[in-house]
């Protein structure tokens, strides 16, 4: 039994009072950003919400998100993940437990935490013990043979973000064709293109948020 069948079940350790999503992917393909662009339209839904980020060995992405004036700086918690991201998310996923725990201890109301994952390759994926639902986020600029390459976040996640869309006639990228190849290779599961810079396609993002973990 997962957390969200622990949750749905009101019984066992899994319980809590906030759903945990976790947002991993490639380093540099737009986590952070997604994030930025995700908390004004989750705050406009009523959505009580906190961050925890993981990063190697600094906590720059907590920094940066204290500072962007988007969300109580409180509500950001920062882990430091050490030399293999994987572990914090998948392995001993205990720190990460650890801070979410603490922030709904801190926010007695808060009802989604969004965990950023550090920087990592395509192989990176979360484990249920952390988070209810996770999205994986690829760009295009990483190349359009991303999905063809199969990799376990691209398969496994939730929903698959292809970021930095509007860089596709920059880099060459024929993007319905990189769209069609990530929904073939996930089986027809959720794929959105963003633009999380400017907000192309957040909102899609928030609705299936909205609906697949918060059930609203
Ligand atoms: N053109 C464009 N640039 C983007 C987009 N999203 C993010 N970026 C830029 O890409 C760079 C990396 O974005 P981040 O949000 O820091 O990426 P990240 O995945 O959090 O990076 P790490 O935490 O280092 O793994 C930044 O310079 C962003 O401004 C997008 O949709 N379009």
């Amino acid at each position: 039994m997962n957390r969200l069948e622990h949750d749905l079940a009101g019984e066992g350790p899994g319980r809590s009072a906030a759903a945990r999503v976790g947002i991993g992917g490639p380093v540099g393909s737009g986590k952070t950003a997604l994030i930025e662009a995700l908390i004004p339209v989750l705050h406009a839904r009523g959505v009580d919400l906190a961050v925890v980020t993981n990063d190697l060995v600094t906590k720059e992405d907590a920094e940066r998100l204290r500072r962007s004036g988007l969300i109580d700086p409180q509500r950001v918690s920062a882990v430091e993940a050490g030399a293999c991201p994987h572990t914090v998310i998948r392995e001993d996923p205990t720190l990460n437990i650890a801070a979410g725990d603490e922030l709904e201890a801190r926010f007695p109301g808060v009802e989604l935490i969004l965990f950023e994952s550090g920087g990592d390759n395509l192989a990176s994926t979360f484990s249920l013990d952390l988070v209810d639902w996770w999205i994986f986020v690829i760009d295009v600029a990483g190349g359009d043979d991303i999905p063809r390459k199969k990799g376990p976040g691209t398969l496994r996640c939730d929903l698959l973000v292809i970021n930095k869309q509007d860089l596709a006639p920059h880099v060459g990228v024929d993007l319905p064709r990189m769209l069609e190849e990530a929904r073939t290779v996930r089986a027809q599961r959720s794929v959105i293109l963003t633009d999380a810079r400017r907000g192309a396609g957040v909102t899609d993002v928030a609705d299936q948020i909205m609906k697949a973990v918060l059930f609203r």
